[in-house]
């Protein structure tokens, strides 16, 4: 089972130990409480090792303009060479036993890892996701990769087919591209981004076809075989591509499976997350955080999910408010999104107002020399408050904060008109839209 001996009994035992498992357990293990931490893979999870981490030192050795070589070299050093000692170490320095080996619920307050049985009063499930891989004719039969071996093996690919232009898809087909590799993406949907309003996926594709990516929207994989000297894809459109790897990014479903949270009388249903309150409570004793609970499926929301979930252990009733939770794409330009998009809004019935502004008219975007972007404010004209926001551009995934801010408190469009920008920056870009939004409520 690995570094530490399990006691009997936990006061709270948290199953998986990646981002939101790893901050509610040490929270909890400060806050007095006696916690053991499950891990099957590596302390720290996804974030660290395979997805956050490593694709955005990638992505910034691309814009640096660094060699292959030495972008993997300070990859795999940020990624602490996939060894999670350090991590284990920072938990157990907070008092939490850490426990290799996979759990399996056998009931309620009841535990096995590894052979061991093991008693709990509370249960925080944070199992993360797993990648989808399609249905495809072929493709089970030749070597595929996920983001897992995109961003830890040294190999660069002469040709990669990437499939799904979501936000894994974009990252990875930018990083692979940057590098020399000739990249195509296959996206099922007519635009990159699908789930975000139009031009944020406009901007990037133009981003992405200067840089030589080749884009296929509205086409699917109909079936993948071997070829001399690599593989083909034949695409529903009756496209046919010539690969040497093939990237599967068409998206992650929570990991609800295979550890026995239905012997808890928990319901699950593949594909879809473990259903949770507002307090990201399951059932009795039992709460969920991350990917798993398939909310927002972000590093930062698992850690606000895992907040959630400490405070109501510890008996301060709290609820998750996820009105406005940042989207981030950290391609170059970046794409961010907080609270609700346009196709949203019009299933909620909201009465949206929608102003925007292109960032090549800041006087940032002419010292930058790249005009490349958009941003777009959403209204909601009967409380006269922001709803949602968009941008596409350079470094928006820093100055878009202040709008993610606006939505959260609910700020007045009124006072959000008073707010002084500094110049040169792209933050100036919003005042323009607050002030049309404002005038028309
Ligand atoms: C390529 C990529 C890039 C991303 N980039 C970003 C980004 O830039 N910013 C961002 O906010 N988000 C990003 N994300 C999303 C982010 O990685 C996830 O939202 C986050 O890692 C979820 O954390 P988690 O704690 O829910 O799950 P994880 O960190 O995956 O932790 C779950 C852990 O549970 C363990 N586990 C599962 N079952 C068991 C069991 N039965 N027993 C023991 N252990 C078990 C797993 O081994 C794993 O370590 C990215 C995702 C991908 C794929
Ligand atoms: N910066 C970040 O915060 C960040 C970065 C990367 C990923 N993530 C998270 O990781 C999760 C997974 O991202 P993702 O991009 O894999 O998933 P996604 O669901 O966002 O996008 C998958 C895309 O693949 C397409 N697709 C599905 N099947 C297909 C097929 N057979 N052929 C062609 N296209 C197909 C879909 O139409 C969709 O556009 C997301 O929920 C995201 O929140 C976050």
């Amino acid at each position: 089972m690995g570094d530490q001996v399990p006691q009997d009994h936990y006061d709270v035992m948290v199953l998986g130990g990646g981002t939101a498992g790893g901050l509610a357990a040490v929270e909890l293990s400060r806050s007095g409480r006696d916690v053991a931490l499950v891990e099957n893979r590596l302390v720290g999870g996804e974030s660290a090792y395979f997805a956050c981490v490593p694709s955005k030192s990638l992505l910034l050795s691309a814009r640096r303009g660094e060699r292959w070589d030495l972008a993997v070299a300070r990859r795999d050093h940020v990624t602490g060479h996939l060894a999670d000692d350090r991590a284990a170490a920072r938990l157990t320095e907070a008092g939490v036993t850490v426990l290799r080996g996979r759990g399996h619920l056998l009931g309620p307050g009841r535990m096995e890892v590894d052979g061991a049985e093991i008693g709990f009063g509370d249960l925080v499930i944070s199992t993360g996701s797993e990648p989808v891989v399609p249905g495809v004719d072929g493709l089970a039969g030749v070597p595929t990769w996920t983001s897992d071996e995109a961003l830890s093996l040294p190999v660069l690919p002469r040709r990669l087919v990437v499939l799904g232009g979501g936000p894994v898809g974009c990252e990875m087909a930018q990083v692979y591209a940057s590098f020399g590799t000739q990249v195509t993406v296959v996206e099922a949907s007519g635009r990159l981004l699908a789930a975000e309003a139009p031009f944020a996926g406009e901007v990037l594709a133009g981003a992405l076809r200067r840089m030589g990516v080749d884009l296929r929207l509205g086409a699917e994989p109909a079936r993948v075989e071997r070829a001399a000297g690599g593989l083909l894809v034949w695409l529903s459109d009756g496209g046919r591509l010539e690969a040497d790897r093939i990237l599967i990014a068409a998206g992650r479903v929570p990991r609800v499976q295979g550890y026995g949270v239905e012997n808890l009388g928990v319901a699950v249903t593949p594909g879809h997350g473990l259903p949770v309150d507002e307090t990201c409570r399951v059932t009795d004793g039992v709460w969920a955080c991350g990917d798993v609970t398939g909310i927002a499926r972000t590093a930062h929301a698992a850690r606000y999910q895992a907040r959630v979930v400490v405070d109501n252990v510890l008996g301060k009733h709290r609820e998750a408010d996820y009105r406005a939770v940042p989207r981030v794409v950290h391609t170059s330009p970046a794409v961010y999104a907080a609270g609700i998009s346009p196709i949203q809004a019009a299933e909620l019935g909201i009465d949206l107002l929608t102003a925007g502004y292109d960032l090549a008219a800041t006087a940032r975007a002419v010292v930058e020399a790249d005009e490349r972007g958009r941003v777009e404010l959403y209204a909601d004209r009967s409380r006269g408050v922001l709803v949602g926001a968009a941008a596409a551009g350079l470094y928006a995934e820093e100055w878009m904060s202040e709008v993610t801010l606006a939505i959260r408190a609910e700020t007045p469009l009124s006072l959000l008109t008073d707010v002084v920008h500094a110049f040169p920056t792209f933050g100036e870009a919003i005042e323009a839209p607050l002030r049309e939004l404002a005038g028309r409520l």
